[in-house]
């Protein structure tokens, strides 16, 4: 029997992509840059399996110019670069990487939920460039955590992860919105469900972990930050397009909010000239909450897992689309 053929469309780390080829006929797109949409539907032609980045658009006529497809294993946790519908619909099953991630990606939003308030990247800067003149009393004055009040906007794994150490280490209460009730953060975390409106107003920080879905597209705009405190500091480590981010630059601007950070932009890259690269009070770093050797190690494991499941007809580990097992193609 012929052995299946896959698509790899960036290098992943060689513990992901040693296993595939342990079974499969490997073909790595080499390059930095994502391939362009013409190419990759070229490379994914003749293939059983494709693993994509979320770089990388997996929609209806990606799929029609690759008959053979089976699987797509998407080397992240949010699969918003894929449109599941049409996989479904040509009988191609999608995987991600839930949890493996988790903890990193927590870490970046205390991390940048810290750095906002303690203006670390505004006064590094300043020291940098020659404006650290002395010791000054009432120089880069930021605000404190401890006892605080912590908006989570997505209470998924992640949103809880970041709630966690922010409750656990600096003692934050938390409030946060879901499309349910979370009885682990109400147990664990004393946290309280409340409609966004409520979390704007009473939040002293507000993180932002809801996956992008059409519910959350634009979920935050002039509106939103004209109801959190002039104080309050927005973090952002889910996905660019959750944020208006003019709303956001003329918020931070305005000092209608004190400060932000943003793991993830619209686009990515935000290109250089924008706006929120010279506001002061936003750090922005490079969607880099995943990017420990660990955490992609395990997200490489994850994605081989998915992959081979899919070109083998079996149920994948993490399967974003089970319903398509009825009629997954052979
Ligand atoms: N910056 C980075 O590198 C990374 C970014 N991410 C982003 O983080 C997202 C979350 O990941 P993860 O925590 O693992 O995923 P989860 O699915 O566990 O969490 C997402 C949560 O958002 C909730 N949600 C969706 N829509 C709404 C809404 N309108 N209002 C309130 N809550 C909503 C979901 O609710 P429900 O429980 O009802 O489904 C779910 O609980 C990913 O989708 C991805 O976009 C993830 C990893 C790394
Ligand atoms: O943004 C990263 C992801 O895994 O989702």
């Amino acid at each position: 029997m012929s052995r299946p053929k896959v698509f790899v469309a960036r290098r992943i780390p060689d513990e992901g992509l040693n296993a595939i080829r342990a079974v499969c006929d490997v073909d790595v797109w080499p390059e930095q840059l994502p391939p362009p949409p013409a190419v990759l539907r070229r490379h994914v032609a003749d293939c059983d399996g494709l693993v994509s980045l979320l770089t990388d658009r997996v929609d209806a006529e990606l799929l029609d110019a690759a008959p053979k497809l089976k699987v797509v294993s998407n080397f992240a946790v949010g699969f918003n670069n894929v449109d599941v519908a049409a996989c479904t619909a040509r009988g191609v099953c999608v995987g991600n990487t839930p949890g493996a991630l988790t903890d990193a990606t927590a870490d970046i939003a205390v991390t940048l939920l810290l750095a906002a308030a303690r203006r670390v990247g505004e006064s590094a800067t300043d020291a940098k460039e020659g404006r650290w003149l002395t010791w000054e009393p009432l120089g880069w004055l930021g605000s404190d955590l401890a006892g605080r009040t912590l908006g989570i906007v997505g209470m998924g794994r992640i949103g809880f992860a970041a709630a966690k150490r922010l409750h656990g280490g600096w003692g934050m209460k938390v409030l946060y919105t879901a499309r349910g009730p979370k009885e682990d953060a109400d147990k664990e975390l004393g946290a309280t469900r409340v409609e966004l409106d409520e979390l704007l107003a009473r939040s002293d920080f507000v993180s932002v972990h809801a996956d992008l879905n059409p519910t959350t597209k634009g979920l935050f705009g002039a509106a939103q930050f004209a109801k959190m405190k002039r104080t309050a500091v927005f973090v952002n480590t889910s996905r660019g397009p959750l944020v208006d981010q003019a709303a956001l630059a003329a918020a931070l601007r305005d000092g209608t909010i004190f400060a932000a950070g943003l793991d993830v932009t619209d686009p990515e890259p935000l290109p250089t000239d924008h706006e929120l690269f010279r506001l002061p009070n936003c750090l922005i770093v490079p969607h880099i909450a995943s990017a420990t050797i660990d955490t992609r190690n395990a997200m490489a494991r994850l994605c081989a897992n998915n992959l081979l499941a899919g070109v083998g007809g079996a149920a994948l580990p993490n399967w974003v689309n089970p319903e398509v097992a009825d009629k997954r193609r052979a």
